[in-house]
């Protein structure tokens, strides 16, 4: 279980307390007006933005201590995913860990067809579009072995069609993996398609 306890985020004259609990393997959506503080909530979480106050648990252990590579973490930010002097085969691959490179080889190419993005594996980001980009680099953030996911408005560059598959290709691929997932969204439609729980910052 991930337990946000008392946690006190503060920026200059901004603060915001946070008091949630994500169940190990559930989808939590957060929705909320903007500069409410989901994505300083994220930031925190995998070790980016400074706690003032409080705690973060997982799995009864505080991340609090732990430097950001060393977090059970794996995040998708809403811009600046992409190494850009590398392919984008090269940046799916970054991170992974799976049993042998026939199963990474498999489950990346699996994942490439369900979200559309098999074409471009050879190009490199800046030849993408920023929905193209947007998918790979949530591709690679939900197939890395970390069991917590951070995704900061993953669907904000897709169209609809595209965002409909995307989301079912998260919800799948993280029930299927016990991932845990906090996404921040705008949309109503990615809380009925994807949310075990949603809470909503004012
Ligand atoms: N560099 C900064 N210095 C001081 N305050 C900042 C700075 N950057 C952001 N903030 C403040 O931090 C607060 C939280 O921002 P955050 O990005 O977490 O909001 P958000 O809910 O994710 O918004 P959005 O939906 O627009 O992405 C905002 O109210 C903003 O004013």
């Amino acid at each position: 279980m991930l337990v946000i306890q008392n946690l006190v985020l503060r920026r200059g004259s901004w603060q915001r307390r946070y008091d949630l609990q994500a169940e190990s393997a559930a989808i939590m959506t957060i929705q909320g007006r903007s500069g409410a503080g989901k994505s300083a909530l994220l930031a925190a979480i995998a070790g980016f933005e400074p706690v003032a106050a409080g705690d973060i648990q997982w799995q009864g252990q505080s991340l609090l201590s732990l430097p950001i590579e060393q977090r059970p973490v794996s995040m998708l930010f809403q811009e600046h995913n992409l190494f850009e002097h590398l392919s984008v085969a090269q940046n799916l691959k970054l991170g992974l860990k799976f049993a042998s490179e026939a199963t990474q080889q498999t489950a990346l190419q699996q994942a490439a067809e369900a979200l559309e993005i098999t074409a471009y594996l050879r190009k490199m980001p800046q030849e993408l579009s920023g929905g193209q980009r947007q998918r790979v680099a949530l591709l690679r953030t939900i197939l890395r072995p970390e069991p917590i996911i951070l995704l900061d408005e993953p669907f904000a560059e897709l169209d609809a069609y595209t965002r409909e598959i995307a989301a079912q290709w998260v919800r799948a691929t993280a029930k299927a993996a016990h991932k845990t997932v906090l996404l921040v969204t705008h949309q109503n439609e990615d809380v009925e398609r994807l949310a075990d729980h949603n809470v909503i910052f004012e």
